[in-house]
């Protein structure tokens, strides 16, 4: 038996950043991961993906030459994306230096699967772990596949495949309309991979205002992709190419990139207490699930983003050190989708604050002098007030992500609308959007 003072039961960014902070606060750390400390997000998500959108976006930049400054011919060419993921985000696919900087700490960690067997009891192998203090679980998530007749068995992508490929498909069928699928469309379909994209809902980004995924949705058409929404897939083949049908018809692809969502594994959760067939773990503000048990990260269902694990690990290692911690707060958790256009987006969508049963007012721009100049049409800004503050606020543009910044501040801190609408914003930049999105703060009915 093997006793330690906390177990960190997955190193991603949710028990990375918490295992961290314990150890360095003197706490013996029993760090249990089955696969790369670090997570999903270094070696297959937000940082290898994003180092594709930086070269799909410099390519779209280049082929708006024409028209704004003369001529430009471009050559995409994957091998540099290729090479600089597996050299500078991925390290080959190895975690020797996150392993590494866990252990000069002082933490102790343990490779292999964990099984979670008794309230502060995790089983990796014929190792039995025990914590005197808590286990926090950290597990986050995996893709979820649908469950489609003849798919299972079928050389299909997830993430894994699409960030670690050498070189782009001729063509490919992107199952899903939300973040992952979008931004590795756009990446793809701008590297010459023929795409369309499936998407079950009526529109993409379907957690999103449906302006934002309707103004992606014309964007992506306009670049050349072919985008069907509304639409389940009922059946794939597969016999050196991808058959989807579609209701009527039948697509056909090179590949298949399976990004239809996440989902975790509560196998063995009873014995604490959890629901194994629900989806997520349940958390308290200051992130405990039952008497010296912690949860952070994606399995707790808040928001699948770093800043949200990471976030939720803080809290939950503050108050496993017995320290004062305000509780977790998700009026205002930040998200970014990094196409081209961004779309940035914080706090409640207008749908979800009126089934809140919030009297919402809401506040739309569509143009503003930084897009004409910029030479795009293919921005929104759109507000969501009650009670004369912002509950909910999104932005798409060329850079929607940090337009959303501003917004994000005055979600979390409940700046009211008056005081919004007494500052300058500069001119001409794309915040300056919010200004006239603020002017435009109209009552209105609902959808
Ligand atoms: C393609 C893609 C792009 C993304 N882009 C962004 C982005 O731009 N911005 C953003 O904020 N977020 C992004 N995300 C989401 C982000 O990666 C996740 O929100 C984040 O990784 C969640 O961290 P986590 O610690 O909860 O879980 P994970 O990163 O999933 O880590 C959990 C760890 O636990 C381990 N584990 C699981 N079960 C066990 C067990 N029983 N025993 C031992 N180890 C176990 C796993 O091997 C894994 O290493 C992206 C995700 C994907 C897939
Ligand atoms: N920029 C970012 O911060 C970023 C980027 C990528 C992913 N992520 C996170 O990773 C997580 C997973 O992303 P994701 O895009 O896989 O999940 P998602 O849940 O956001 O989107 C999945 C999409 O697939 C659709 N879908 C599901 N089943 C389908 C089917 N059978 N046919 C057609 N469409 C189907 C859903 O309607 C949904 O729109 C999310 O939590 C997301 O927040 C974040």
């Amino acid at each position: 038996m093997d006793e330690f003072d906390v177990i960190v039961l997955g190193m991603g960014p949710g028990g990375e950043d918490a295992a961290g902070r314990l150890v360095e606060a003197g706490l013996s750390v029993a760090g249990v991961e089955a696969d790369l400390v670090g997570g999903e997000c270094p070696y297959w998500g937000c940082v290898p993906s994003k180092m594709m959108i930086r070269a799909a976006h410099v390519l779209g930049e280049a082929r708006r030459v024409s028209g704004l400054a003369g001529d430009a011919t471009v050559s995409p060419d994957w091998t540099p994306v290729a090479r600089r993921i597996r050299a500078e985000a991925a390290d080959d696919w190895n975690d020797q230096a996150a392993a590494d900087r866990f252990e000069k700490k002082g933490g102790h960690l343990v490779r292999g699967h964990g099984v979670v067997t008794g309230p502060r009891e995790v089983t990796v192998g014929d190792r039995v772990l025990r914590a005197r203090r808590g286990l926090l679980i950290s597990t986050g998530t995996r893709p979820a596949i649908p469950d489609i007749d003849g798919l299972a068995g079928t050389p299909y992508w997830t993430n894994h495949e699409a960030v670690a490929t050498e070189s782009v498909p001729e063509s490919m069928i992107v199952l899903g309309g939300g973040a992952i699928g979008l931004e590795l469309a756009q990446v793809f379909a701008r590297f010459g991979t023929e795409i369309t994209i499936l998407e079950a809902a009526p529109h993409l980004l379907p957690g999103e205002e449906p302006e934002a995924g309707k103004l992606i949705a014309k964007v992506f058409r306009d670049e050349g992709i072919r985008v069907l929404t509304g639409v389940s897939a009922s059946r794939v083949r597969y016999d050196g190419r991808f058959a989807v049908t579609v209701g009527d018809e039948v697509i056909e692809a090179a590949n298949l990139l399976v990004v239809a969502g996440r989902r975790t594994d509560l196998t063995g959760l009873s014995v604490i207490g959890i629901d194994e067939t629900g989806k997520f773990i349940p958390t308290d503000p200051r992130m405990r699930v039952a008497d010296g048990v912690w949860a952070a990260g994606d399995v707790t269902g808040h928001g699948g983003f770093t800043h949200v694990a990471n976030y939720q690990g803080r809290i939950a290692a503050l108050d496993i050190l017995g320290e004062e911690v305000a509780g977790a707060d998700y009026r205002a958790v930040p998200r970014v989708t990094y196409t081209d256009p961004e779309v940035g987006a914080v706090g409640l969508t207008e749908k979800q604050a009126r089934a809140e049963g919030l009297a919402v007012t809401i506040g739309v721009t569509t143009a503003g002098a930084r897009d004409w100049i910029h030479g795009t049409k293919d921005i929104l800004i759109k507000l969501v007030a009650a009670d004369d503050v912002l509950v909910g606020a999104t932005a798409v543009g060329p850079a929607g992500g940090e337009v959303m910044g501003a917004l994000a501040v005055a979600v979390h801190a409940r700046v009211p609308v008056p005081t919004l609408r007494s500052m300058m914003y500069a001119y001409p930049t794309f915040h300056r959007g919010i200004e006239d999105a603020l002017k435009n703060l109209l009552n209105q009915d609902g959808p």
